[in-house]
């Protein structure tokens, strides 16, 4: 077999493969995109995207609960959960071709099929193998493998995304993003929901008291939620499902119609043949330098949900395949920064938050302001009837710099990036503050989030 050459292959077509084409292709590179499956990858196919339809579903529902505040008479809701599902497939068909289309104007010649690394420099798919200068690592995450008895029982958030059926009941192993924003869409749809978590804390990373008011919002619309749990098995019990599980010394168990796997995605980088590629790699994790390149095969680099240490987020994805993009065509001068990079949590309402913890930014030894307000006393939370509505603005006293931001309820995700972008770009608390902000908005309310009365 005669190898094909380009100068740059990139292993997966998700936000991160398709990031690295911009500054390659403009540079003039010849590119190959290898894709096993939707152009477009999780976030659109069966991730972000999709997702939001469902989540704006349980918004809708989350506003006729309180129609009754703004004196409007409805009767009580009625999904068609199949028909929701048939909509939210119907807004991410074209996305694939439309990503096809893209990629063929800008150039980039995408393969279908698995691929894998042949040697250092090479990388094999089907009948075919393609030498390159720079080989790119964009092959994503999955959700992680649970060592338990039963666990093939689960489904994940694939699953979720595509059953026509609105399960009567449903247990979320884990209690992180996937089992807060698809249980809160169950839960507001009608479906029992319970959370086992097996850390002291739903949603660990995120701030401990934005967490607290969420857990409450969320116990408020009838989630269970229980943590400090180690789950040991999963078996079938009368055409339902059963998990067992130790919490507080004792043993429990509790039964539902579909067990969920939300607990985490792994790098899918285990099929790749790494050790063909000389690419050093320990427990499914590829070692990586500062600038996204694999320490002991430096043509290699890594980027998106297959980095073992970055969040796994659709806009950081993009931005690290524009870094590795970069990196390929200037040399390796760039390194990605994560301190300014907003989330959002997207139960109803969204939990969003932005920067350090009030505890890791104690941890860390700065000399903070803390800013904490529980707004649902507040004119605009009043008057949108907010279930919730919290905020807090940990800035560091020395340079007036923001350092983090955390919201629940409020359009937090919406607020979140004035904070983000403070942060990138170097606004202080007090410009913030002194900016003047249309009225009435939620934006408006940073000046009293920020202690100015
Ligand atoms: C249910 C869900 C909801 C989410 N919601 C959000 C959200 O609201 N906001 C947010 O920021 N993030 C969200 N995320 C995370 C976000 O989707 C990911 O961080 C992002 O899609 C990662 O992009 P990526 O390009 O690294 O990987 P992917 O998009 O997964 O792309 C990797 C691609 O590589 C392909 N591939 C894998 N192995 C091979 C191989 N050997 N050969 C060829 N191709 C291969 C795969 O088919 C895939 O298309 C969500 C994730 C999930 C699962
Ligand atoms: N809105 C968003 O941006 C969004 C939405 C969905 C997913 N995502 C991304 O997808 C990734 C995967 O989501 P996720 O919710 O699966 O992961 P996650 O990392 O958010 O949460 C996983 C949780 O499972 C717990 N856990 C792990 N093993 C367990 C076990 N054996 N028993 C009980 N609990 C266990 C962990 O302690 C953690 O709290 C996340 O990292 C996230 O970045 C993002």
């Amino acid at each position: 077999m005669t190898p094909e050459k380009f100068d740059v292959v990139i292993l997966g077509g998700g936000n991160a493969g398709i990031g690295v084409t911009g500054p390659v292709r403009r540079a003039g590179m010849s590119v190959a995109m290898i894709e096993a499956d939707l152009l477009g990858g999780t976030c659109p196919n069966r991730g972000c995207t999709p997702k939001k339809v469902l989540v704006a579903a349980g918004h809708a529902l989350h506003e006729i609960e309180r129609a009754s505040i703004h004196h409007i008479g409805v009767c009580k809701p009625k999904l068609d959960w199949a028909a929701l599902i048939d909509r939210e497939k119907n807004m991410i068909k074209d996305i694939p071709a439309n990503l096809t289309r893209a990629m063929a104007r800008r150039h980039v010649e995408v393969i279908k099929g698995h691929a894998a690394f042949a040697s250092p420099n090479a990388i094999r798919v089907g009948d075919r193998e393609l030498e390159a200068r720079h080989i790119v690592i964009a092959t994503g995450s999955k959700p992680r493998p649970l060592p338990i008895p039963g666990a093939e029982l689960m489904i994940t958030s694939d699953e979720m995304l595509s059953e026509r059926e609105l399960p009567g009941s449903v247990i979320f192993v884990g209690g992180g993003v996937i089992a807060l924003e698809f249980g809160h869409i169950y839960a507001r749809s009608g479906a029992a929901v319970t959370v086992l978590e097996a850390l002291p804390q739903l949603l660990p990373a995120m701030d401990a008291e934005a967490v607290a008011r969420l857990q409450a919002e969320s116990e408020r619309i009838g989630m269970r939620a229980r943590t400090s749990v180690s789950v040991k098995r999963i078996e079938k019990a009368n055409g339902r499902l059963r998990i067992v599980f130790s919490h507080d010394g004792a043993e429990h168990a509790a039964e539902a119609d579909r067990i969920v796997n939300g607990a985490g995605r792994v790098a899918n980088v285990d099929t790749l043949d790494l050790a063909a590629g000389q690419v050093e790699h320990a427990n499914g994790r590829v070692a990586i330098d500062r600038h996204l390149r694999s320490i002991s095969n430096p043509s290699v680099s890594v980027c998106g949900d297959a980095v073992p240490t970055s969040p796994q987020l659709s806009p950081i994805a993009t931005y690290e395949g524009d870094i590795v993009g970069r990196n390929i065509v200037e040399g390796p001068k760039y390194t990605p920064d994560y301190a300014s990079m907003a989330t959002s949590v997207y139960t109803v309402p969204p939990l969003a938050s932005v920067g350090l913890t009030e505890t890791a930014a104690r941890q860390t030894g700065f000399a903070i302001d803390v800013h904490v307000n529980d707004m649902l006393d507040w004119f605009s939370a009043k008057t949108y009837a907010e279930t919730v509505a919290w905020s807090k603005v940990i800035v560091d006293r020395a340079t007036d710099r923001i350092l983090g931001a955390h919201f629940v309820g409020h359009s937090g995700q919406e607020l979140v990036n004035i904070f983000g972008l403070a942060m990138r770009f170097g606004i202080t608390a007090t410009q913030i503050r002194d900016n003047v902000y249309a009225y009435p908005t939620f934006s408006s309310d940073i000046k009293h989030m920020l202690g100015h009365g």
